[in-house]
């Protein structure tokens, strides 16, 4: 759900009907594998292949193929279409290769980009930096086809080494800015500093665990907030990496200035503590609010941006997260959050079959589709709407990401923002 958007086969093994499919898998396994062996001089053991197809608007998120006995990666490509045997830059889909640091983390920029090519074939050792992806497919013409897969030998040493000293970086907690005493009369919906909305709010939450607060700050602090994020290049802003984690850029917060600087002060401040507690009995501000904290991020979301699942954003406690946004477009920024109990990595590249997990996936109850077991983790999504504050009451071990905003979504009003917050007692 988070990691990609395509169509794949199954693997070539199951489909020997087809005997142009069944000769390709005998030419990797008789001719392509030894050919490797001897230009890499390492033992490959067998292969597993699929043929892929990304239309457009398609794509493969940051990965590094890591898993088991994968020694080499290929992909070879297929676009038989007169004039377009090579494609050029405007038409997307390049197989996308990352540079990374001493930590292993792959960094922006792209370092190099292979364009699909007729009859070419792409090779590389899979290991701890070997990230990748597979640029939007962004042509109507033509869809990117490919037999793409794995050669397979001993367990790959970098997958016994393990990426547990490769956790993404988490959130910073802030306790309250006491030194910022903002009127929330000046700022919010009147509705919302009312009791008895206070009290309705509580007992959503309480049975919901969540709730959109329409028009939550008023429409004329609203729009000149989001006029100055649309204008004011005194704002500085900064991709957030690492690639393999998240793409979108966040503003430097010591950059903002008036109203979006009150908002952002807004959220870290006392009233704002105590207002939550109210909306949700936290013990978040009072007596009995021991270190409240939080953190807040102003983000900037635009075509190509995404966040996806990983180790750093298993929420580790009970949180309290906020989402406002301003600016909004139909599936921008569109945010999943997904429950801890059913396995969430279910991308091809953990369950890819291969010529030894056939046998026994092909008897295994537990083996749903992919799209069944997705849709039974989803708890919440949520969709930009200008001027909502939502408001999610998040167990631990739930997790969440950022959908890829893809080209297809219209954003001619320019990007997207998001005010995102989260609180701990
Ligand atoms: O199609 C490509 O160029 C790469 C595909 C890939 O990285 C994968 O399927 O794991
Ligand atoms: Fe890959």
């Amino acid at each position: 759900m988070d990691l990609y958007e395509f169509y794949q086969s199954t693997d070539l093994s199951n489909m020997l009907d087809s005997r142009l499919l069944a000769n390709f898998l005998q030419l990797l396994r008789k001719q392509v594998r030894p050919w490797l062996e001897e230009v890499t001089n390492l033992k490959l053991d067998y292969v597993s292949a699929s043929c892929s197809m990304y239309t457009c608007g398609d794509y493969l998120l940051v990965h590094d193929d890591l898993l088991k006995d994968r020694q080499i990666a290929f992909v070879y490509y297929m676009s038989p279409w007169q004039g377009v045997e090579e494609w050029n830059e405007e038409q997307g889909g390049c197989l996308e290769i990352f540079a990374s640091d001493d930590q292993c983390f792959p960094q922006f920029p792209v370092q190099r980009k292979i364009p699909p090519k007729n009859n070419q074939f792409a090779f590389f050792k899979v290991g701890s930096r070997s990230f990748h992806q597979v640029g939007e497919v962004t042509t109507y013409d033509y869809p990117r086809l490919t037999i793409n897969g794995w050669f397979h030998g001993a367990t790959n040493e970098a997958f016994v080494g393990g990426d547990s000293s490769r956790a993404f970086p988490r959130l910073a907690y802030l306790q309250p800015d006491i030194n910022n005493r903002p009127t929330l009369g000046l700022l919010l919906n009147d509705v919302y500093l009312k009791a008895a909305t206070r009290r309705s709010i509580q007992k959503r939450i309480e049975e919901n665990s969540e709730i959109c607060l329409y028009e939550f700050f008023k429409r004329e602090k609203f729009e000149l907030a989001r006029a100055q994020l649309l204008n004011d290049a005194t704002l500085t802003w900064r991709r957030q990496g690492p690639a393999n984690a998240h793409n979108y850029e966040l503003m430097d917060l010591s950059t903002a200035k008036g109203t979006v600087e009150e908002l952002l002060q807004l959220f870290r401040s006392n009233a704002m503590f105590q207002l939550l507690r109210d909306f949700t009995d936290l013990d978040l501000y009072g007596v009995d609010a021991i270190t409240p904290t939080c953190s807040v991020e102003l983000q900037r979301w635009s075509h190509g941006n995404y966040t996806v699942l990983g180790d750093g954003l298993v929420s580790e406690e009970n949180t309290l997260d906020l989402v406002y946004y301003l600016n909004a477009a139909e599936g921008a920024a569109v945010i999943t959050y997904l429950s801890p109990e059913v396995e969430q990595r279910t991308t091809h590249h953990q369950n890819g079959l291969d010529d030894q997990s056939i046998e026994e996936a092909e008897d295994d109850p537990d083996q749903e589709d992919d799209e069944t077991c997705q849709d039974d983790s989803v708890l919440l999504t949520i969709s930009p709407v200008d001027n909502a504050l939502n408001i999610v009451y998040r167990c631990e071990g739930t997790t969440k990401f950022t959908k890829y905003v893809s080209r297809n979504t219209p954003l001619d009003k320019g990007p997207v923002f998001v005010i995102s917050c989260s609180y701990k007692e």
